[in-house]
Protein backbone atom coordinates (compact mmCIF):
# COMPACT_ATOMS: atom_id res chain seq x y z
CA UNK A 1 0.00 0.00 0.00
CA UNK A 2 1.60 3.26 -1.11
CA UNK A 3 1.69 6.20 1.29
CA UNK A 4 1.57 8.62 -1.64
CA UNK A 5 1.08 8.26 -5.39
CA UNK A 6 0.48 10.37 -8.47
CA UNK A 7 -2.14 9.52 -11.05
CA UNK A 8 -3.16 11.69 -13.99
CA UNK A 9 -2.33 15.01 -12.42
CA UNK A 10 -3.78 14.17 -9.00
CA UNK A 11 -1.79 13.37 -5.86
CA UNK A 12 -3.27 10.70 -3.60
CA UNK A 13 -2.25 10.60 0.08
CA UNK A 14 -2.98 7.65 2.34
CA UNK A 15 -4.88 9.42 5.14
CA UNK A 16 -3.00 8.49 8.32
CA UNK A 17 -5.45 10.34 10.55
CA UNK A 18 -8.07 7.70 9.71
CA UNK A 19 -5.87 4.64 10.37
CA UNK A 20 -6.22 1.98 11.53
CA UNK A 21 -10.03 2.09 11.42
CA UNK A 22 -10.40 3.34 7.85
CA UNK A 23 -8.11 2.97 4.88
CA UNK A 24 -8.75 5.86 2.50
CA UNK A 25 -6.84 8.19 0.21
CA UNK A 26 -7.14 11.96 0.10
CA UNK A 27 -7.00 13.36 -3.43
CA UNK A 28 -5.06 16.63 -3.78
CA UNK A 29 -5.32 18.81 -6.88
CA UNK A 30 -3.71 21.96 -5.44
CA UNK A 31 -0.46 22.56 -3.57
CA UNK A 32 -2.55 24.27 -0.86
CA UNK A 33 -4.30 20.95 -0.15
CA UNK A 34 -0.94 19.19 0.08
CA UNK A 35 0.36 21.80 2.55
CA UNK A 36 -2.74 21.44 4.71
CA UNK A 37 -2.47 17.64 4.63
CA UNK A 38 1.14 17.86 5.88
CA UNK A 39 0.09 20.23 8.69
CA UNK A 40 -2.84 18.00 9.68
CA UNK A 41 -0.71 14.81 9.81
CA UNK A 42 -2.61 13.19 6.94
CA UNK A 43 0.94 12.39 5.88
CA UNK A 44 3.69 12.54 8.46
CA UNK A 45 7.16 11.19 9.21
CA UNK A 46 10.23 13.13 8.08
CA UNK A 47 11.04 11.29 4.80
CA UNK A 48 7.40 11.17 3.69
CA UNK A 49 6.86 14.85 4.47
CA UNK A 50 9.80 15.64 2.16
CA UNK A 51 8.62 13.49 -0.74
CA UNK A 52 5.00 14.68 -0.40
CA UNK A 53 6.13 18.31 -0.52
CA UNK A 54 8.14 17.48 -3.65
CA UNK A 55 4.98 16.13 -5.29
CA UNK A 56 3.19 19.28 -4.11
CA UNK A 57 5.64 21.39 -6.12
CA UNK A 58 5.08 19.17 -9.18
CA UNK A 59 1.32 19.51 -8.71
CA UNK A 60 1.55 23.31 -8.76
CA UNK A 61 3.57 23.27 -11.98
CA UNK A 62 1.22 20.77 -13.69
CA UNK A 63 -1.91 22.60 -12.62
CA UNK A 64 -0.79 26.14 -13.49
CA UNK A 65 -3.06 27.69 -16.12
CA UNK A 66 -2.42 31.40 -15.54
CA UNK A 67 -0.51 33.83 -17.75
CA UNK A 68 3.16 33.04 -18.31
CA UNK A 69 4.53 36.03 -16.34
CA UNK A 70 2.74 34.74 -13.20
CA UNK A 71 4.33 31.29 -13.28
CA UNK A 72 7.56 32.09 -11.40
CA UNK A 73 5.68 34.06 -8.77
CA UNK A 74 3.21 31.21 -8.24
CA UNK A 75 5.99 28.62 -7.96
CA UNK A 76 7.86 30.73 -5.39
CA UNK A 77 4.62 31.07 -3.42
CA UNK A 78 4.23 27.27 -3.44
CA UNK A 79 7.82 26.65 -2.35
CA UNK A 80 7.31 29.09 0.56
CA UNK A 81 3.95 27.61 1.49
CA UNK A 82 5.23 24.04 1.62
CA UNK A 83 8.34 25.12 3.56
CA UNK A 84 6.08 26.67 6.21
CA UNK A 85 4.19 23.46 7.04
CA UNK A 86 6.38 21.72 9.63
CA UNK A 87 9.62 23.22 10.93
CA UNK A 88 11.50 20.30 12.50
CA UNK A 89 11.75 17.58 9.83
CA UNK A 90 14.74 18.71 7.79
CA UNK A 91 13.85 16.29 4.97
CA UNK A 92 11.17 18.83 4.01
CA UNK A 93 13.77 21.50 3.27
CA UNK A 94 16.15 18.97 1.73
CA UNK A 95 13.43 17.85 -0.72
CA UNK A 96 12.33 21.40 -1.54
CA UNK A 97 15.95 22.39 -2.23
CA UNK A 98 16.24 19.49 -4.65
CA UNK A 99 13.05 20.59 -6.38
CA UNK A 100 14.25 24.20 -6.53
CA UNK A 101 17.43 23.07 -8.26
CA UNK A 102 15.46 21.09 -10.88
CA UNK A 103 13.12 24.05 -11.35
CA UNK A 104 16.03 26.43 -11.95
CA UNK A 105 17.81 24.03 -14.29
CA UNK A 106 14.73 23.44 -16.50
CA UNK A 107 13.02 26.83 -16.35
CA UNK A 108 14.48 28.02 -19.65
CA UNK A 109 12.90 25.05 -21.45
CA UNK A 110 9.38 26.29 -20.73
CA UNK A 111 6.61 25.52 -18.29
CA UNK A 112 5.67 22.11 -19.63
CA UNK A 113 9.23 20.84 -19.52
CA UNK A 114 9.64 22.16 -15.97
CA UNK A 115 6.48 20.37 -14.89
CA UNK A 116 7.68 17.08 -16.41
CA UNK A 117 11.13 17.42 -14.78
CA UNK A 118 9.62 18.25 -11.37
CA UNK A 119 7.33 15.24 -11.43
CA UNK A 120 10.22 13.02 -12.49
CA UNK A 121 12.33 14.31 -9.59
CA UNK A 122 9.53 13.62 -7.09
CA UNK A 123 9.13 10.08 -8.47
CA UNK A 124 12.90 9.56 -8.21
CA UNK A 125 12.88 10.70 -4.58
CA UNK A 126 10.12 8.20 -3.87
CA UNK A 127 12.09 5.30 -5.37
CA UNK A 128 15.35 6.39 -3.72
CA UNK A 129 13.67 6.53 -0.33
CA UNK A 130 12.58 2.89 -0.51
CA UNK A 131 16.09 1.76 -1.54
CA UNK A 132 17.65 3.93 1.18
CA UNK A 133 15.45 2.38 3.84
CA UNK A 134 16.25 -1.16 2.72
CA UNK A 135 19.98 -0.42 2.88
CA UNK A 136 19.57 1.12 6.33
CA UNK A 137 17.58 -1.87 7.52
CA UNK A 138 20.28 -4.24 6.42
CA UNK A 139 23.06 -2.30 8.15
CA UNK A 140 20.97 -2.03 11.30
CA UNK A 141 19.97 -5.68 11.48
CA UNK A 142 23.61 -6.71 11.87
CA UNK A 143 23.81 -4.84 15.18
CA UNK A 144 21.47 -7.29 16.88
CA UNK A 145 21.80 -10.88 18.06
CA UNK A 146 19.08 -13.52 17.49
CA UNK A 147 15.95 -13.46 19.64
CA UNK A 148 16.21 -9.72 20.10
CA UNK A 149 13.36 -7.71 21.62
CA UNK A 150 13.28 -4.04 20.65
CA UNK A 151 11.40 -0.98 21.82
CA UNK A 152 10.34 1.84 19.49
CA UNK A 153 8.32 5.04 19.65
CA UNK A 154 6.07 6.87 17.21
CA UNK A 155 5.93 5.44 13.71
CA UNK A 156 9.16 5.34 11.74
CA UNK A 157 7.89 2.72 9.34
CA UNK A 158 6.50 2.33 5.84
CA UNK A 159 3.86 4.85 6.77
CA UNK A 160 6.44 7.50 7.63
CA UNK A 161 8.37 6.94 4.41
CA UNK A 162 7.84 5.71 0.86
CA UNK A 163 8.18 2.11 2.01
CA UNK A 164 10.05 -0.23 4.41
CA UNK A 165 10.71 2.43 7.03
CA UNK A 166 13.73 3.61 9.00
CA UNK A 167 13.53 2.28 12.59
CA UNK A 168 10.86 -0.19 11.47
CA UNK A 169 13.05 -0.96 8.44
CA UNK A 170 15.73 -2.19 10.86
CA UNK A 171 13.06 -4.15 12.70
CA UNK A 172 11.75 -5.59 9.38
CA UNK A 173 15.25 -6.72 8.44
CA UNK A 174 15.70 -8.35 11.88
CA UNK A 175 12.38 -10.15 11.34
CA UNK A 176 13.37 -11.27 7.83
CA UNK A 177 16.59 -12.77 9.27
CA UNK A 178 14.58 -14.65 11.91
CA UNK A 179 16.23 -12.65 14.71
CA UNK A 180 13.28 -10.71 16.07
CA UNK A 181 11.47 -12.00 19.14
CA UNK A 182 9.21 -8.99 19.80
CA UNK A 183 8.74 -5.28 19.23
CA UNK A 184 7.29 -3.15 22.00
CA UNK A 185 5.55 -0.09 20.57
CA UNK A 186 5.00 2.98 22.74
CA UNK A 187 1.51 4.33 22.07
CA UNK A 188 3.00 7.83 21.58
CA UNK A 189 0.68 10.45 23.01
CA UNK A 190 -0.62 12.92 22.09
CA UNK A 191 -1.72 11.66 18.68
CA UNK A 192 -0.92 7.97 19.06
CA UNK A 193 1.26 7.23 16.03
CA UNK A 194 2.55 4.14 17.87
CA UNK A 195 -0.81 2.67 18.82
CA UNK A 196 -2.57 3.57 15.59
CA UNK A 197 0.16 3.27 12.95
CA UNK A 198 3.10 1.19 14.16
CA UNK A 199 0.88 -1.53 15.57
CA UNK A 200 -1.26 -1.61 12.41
CA UNK A 201 1.74 -1.67 10.09
CA UNK A 202 3.52 -4.45 11.99
CA UNK A 203 0.34 -6.52 12.27
CA UNK A 204 -0.17 -6.21 8.51
CA UNK A 205 3.26 -7.77 8.00
CA UNK A 206 2.91 -10.44 10.68
CA UNK A 207 5.69 -8.93 12.81
CA UNK A 208 5.16 -9.64 16.54
CA UNK A 209 4.25 -6.45 18.38
CA UNK A 210 3.14 -5.60 21.91
CA UNK A 211 1.61 -2.21 22.66
CA UNK A 212 2.50 -0.25 25.81
CA UNK A 213 1.51 3.18 27.07
CA UNK A 214 4.43 5.59 27.11
CA UNK A 215 4.80 5.48 30.89
CA UNK A 216 5.43 1.70 30.85
CA UNK A 217 8.84 1.88 29.18
CA UNK A 218 10.75 2.19 32.48
CA UNK A 219 9.22 -0.83 34.08
CA UNK A 220 9.71 -2.80 30.85
CA UNK A 221 13.45 -2.11 31.01
CA UNK A 222 13.62 -2.70 34.76
CA UNK A 223 12.13 -6.14 34.20
CA UNK A 224 14.72 -6.89 31.44
CA UNK A 225 12.01 -7.32 28.84
CA UNK A 226 13.82 -5.38 26.10
CA UNK A 227 17.34 -5.62 24.64
CA UNK A 228 17.51 -2.23 22.99
CA UNK A 229 15.72 0.80 21.56
CA UNK A 230 15.50 1.84 17.88
CA UNK A 231 13.90 5.13 16.87
CA UNK A 232 13.67 7.37 13.81
CA UNK A 233 14.71 11.02 13.53
CA UNK A 234 13.36 14.30 12.23
CA UNK A 235 16.64 16.16 12.28
CA UNK A 236 20.14 15.20 13.37
CA UNK A 237 22.71 17.91 14.06
CA UNK A 238 26.32 17.48 12.87
CA UNK A 239 27.32 16.33 16.37
CA UNK A 240 24.66 13.59 16.43
CA UNK A 241 22.14 15.32 18.71
CA UNK A 242 18.80 14.00 17.44
CA UNK A 243 15.32 15.51 17.29
CA UNK A 244 12.60 12.89 17.16
CA UNK A 245 9.04 12.41 18.42
CA UNK A 246 8.39 13.72 21.92
CA UNK A 247 9.23 10.98 24.41
CA UNK A 248 12.34 9.80 22.58
CA UNK A 249 14.66 11.60 25.01
CA UNK A 250 12.91 9.94 27.94
CA UNK A 251 13.57 6.52 26.36
CA UNK A 252 17.22 7.39 25.76
CA UNK A 253 17.71 8.39 29.41
CA UNK A 254 16.02 5.18 30.54
CA UNK A 255 18.10 3.05 28.15
CA UNK A 256 21.27 4.68 29.42
CA UNK A 257 20.33 4.02 33.05
CA UNK A 258 19.56 0.38 32.26
CA UNK A 259 22.69 -0.13 30.12
CA UNK A 260 20.73 -0.81 26.94
CA UNK A 261 21.80 0.21 23.42
CA UNK A 262 19.90 3.15 21.93
CA UNK A 263 20.00 3.45 18.14
CA UNK A 264 18.70 6.11 15.76
CA UNK A 265 17.87 5.02 12.20
CA UNK A 266 17.65 7.78 9.60
CA UNK A 267 18.74 8.56 6.05
CA UNK A 268 21.66 10.93 5.50
CA UNK A 269 19.09 13.49 4.27
CA UNK A 270 17.97 13.80 7.92
CA UNK A 271 21.43 14.96 9.00
CA UNK A 272 21.61 18.75 9.03
CA UNK A 273 25.32 19.46 8.77
CA UNK A 274 24.63 23.20 8.98
CA UNK A 275 23.73 22.83 12.69
CA UNK A 276 26.57 22.14 15.08
CA UNK A 277 24.32 20.93 17.92
CA UNK A 278 20.75 19.99 18.75
CA UNK A 279 20.24 23.32 20.54
CA UNK A 280 19.81 24.90 17.11
CA UNK A 281 17.04 22.53 15.94
CA UNK A 282 13.67 24.31 15.66
CA UNK A 283 11.01 22.41 17.59
CA UNK A 284 7.40 22.48 16.41
CA UNK A 285 4.74 23.28 18.99
CA UNK A 286 1.33 21.93 18.06
CA UNK A 287 -2.32 22.62 18.83
CA UNK A 288 -3.09 22.33 22.59
CA UNK A 289 -6.22 20.36 21.73
CA UNK A 290 -4.03 17.42 20.71
CA UNK A 291 -3.27 17.04 24.44
CA UNK A 292 -6.68 18.08 25.78
CA UNK A 293 -8.36 15.42 23.67
CA UNK A 294 -7.78 11.82 22.68
CA UNK A 295 -8.96 11.08 19.15
CA UNK A 296 -11.18 14.16 19.32
CA UNK A 297 -12.73 13.30 22.70
CA UNK A 298 -12.09 15.82 25.50
CA UNK A 299 -10.30 14.27 28.51
CA UNK A 300 -9.63 17.31 30.70
CA UNK A 301 -10.84 20.74 31.72
CA UNK A 302 -11.51 22.82 28.60
CA UNK A 303 -8.86 25.49 27.99
CA UNK A 304 -6.38 24.13 30.55
CA UNK A 305 -2.92 25.44 29.56
CA UNK A 306 -0.99 22.82 27.64
CA UNK A 307 2.66 22.19 26.74
CA UNK A 308 2.73 20.37 23.40
CA UNK A 309 6.14 20.21 21.71
CA UNK A 310 5.97 17.62 18.91
CA UNK A 311 9.63 16.65 19.26
CA UNK A 312 12.46 16.50 21.78
CA UNK A 313 16.22 16.43 21.35
CA UNK A 314 18.28 13.48 22.53
CA UNK A 315 21.88 14.49 23.25
CA UNK A 316 24.54 12.56 21.34
CA UNK A 317 26.07 11.01 24.48
CA UNK A 318 22.91 8.93 24.96
CA UNK A 319 23.06 7.50 21.42
CA UNK A 320 24.92 4.22 20.73
CA UNK A 321 24.88 4.59 16.95
CA UNK A 322 23.16 6.28 14.02
CA UNK A 323 22.11 3.80 11.34
CA UNK A 324 22.12 5.31 7.85
CA UNK A 325 22.01 3.96 4.29
CA UNK A 326 25.77 4.49 4.10
CA UNK A 327 26.60 2.56 7.26
CA UNK A 328 26.41 2.94 11.02
CA UNK A 329 27.94 6.09 12.53
CA UNK A 330 29.41 5.55 15.98
CA UNK A 331 30.48 8.17 18.56
CA UNK A 332 32.05 10.64 18.21
CA UNK A 333 29.39 11.55 15.64
CA UNK A 334 31.00 14.76 14.37
CA UNK A 335 33.65 12.72 12.64
CA UNK A 336 31.71 9.52 11.87
CA UNK A 337 28.75 11.36 10.25
CA UNK A 338 31.14 13.58 8.27
CA UNK A 339 33.01 10.46 7.08
CA UNK A 340 29.75 8.83 5.90
CA UNK A 341 28.81 12.00 4.07
CA UNK A 342 32.12 11.74 2.19
C1 LIG B 1 10.92 7.69 9.46
S1 LIG B 1 10.04 8.83 10.35
C2 LIG B 1 11.12 9.57 11.51
C3 LIG B 1 10.44 10.60 12.31
O1 LIG B 1 9.85 11.53 11.46
C4 LIG B 1 9.39 9.97 13.25
O2 LIG B 1 10.05 9.21 14.21
C5 LIG B 1 8.58 11.05 13.89
O3 LIG B 1 8.94 11.58 14.92
C6 LIG B 1 7.36 11.49 13.18
O4 LIG B 1 6.66 12.51 13.81
P1 LIG B 1 5.29 13.00 13.18
O5 LIG B 1 4.88 14.13 14.05
O6 LIG B 1 4.34 11.85 13.21
O7 LIG B 1 5.60 13.46 11.77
Amino acid sequence: MKTVYWQEGVLYLLDQTALPGTVRYQACREAEEVAQAIRDLVVRGAPLIGVTAAYGVALAAWGFDGPEPDFDRRMQEVFDLLASTRPTAVNLFWALNRMKKVYTEHRAQGREQVAVALLQEAEEMFAEDVATNQAMGDFGEKLFAPRVTLLTVCNAGSLATCGYGTALGVIRSCHREGKLAMVYACETRPVLQGARLTVWELCQDGIPVTLITDNMAGTLMQQSKVDGVVVGADRIAANGDTANKIGTYMLAVLAHYHGLPFYVAAPMSTVDFSLSSGKEIPIENRDPDEVRKVMGTPITVPDVPVFNPAFDVTPNRLISGIITEKGVALPPFDSSLAALRG
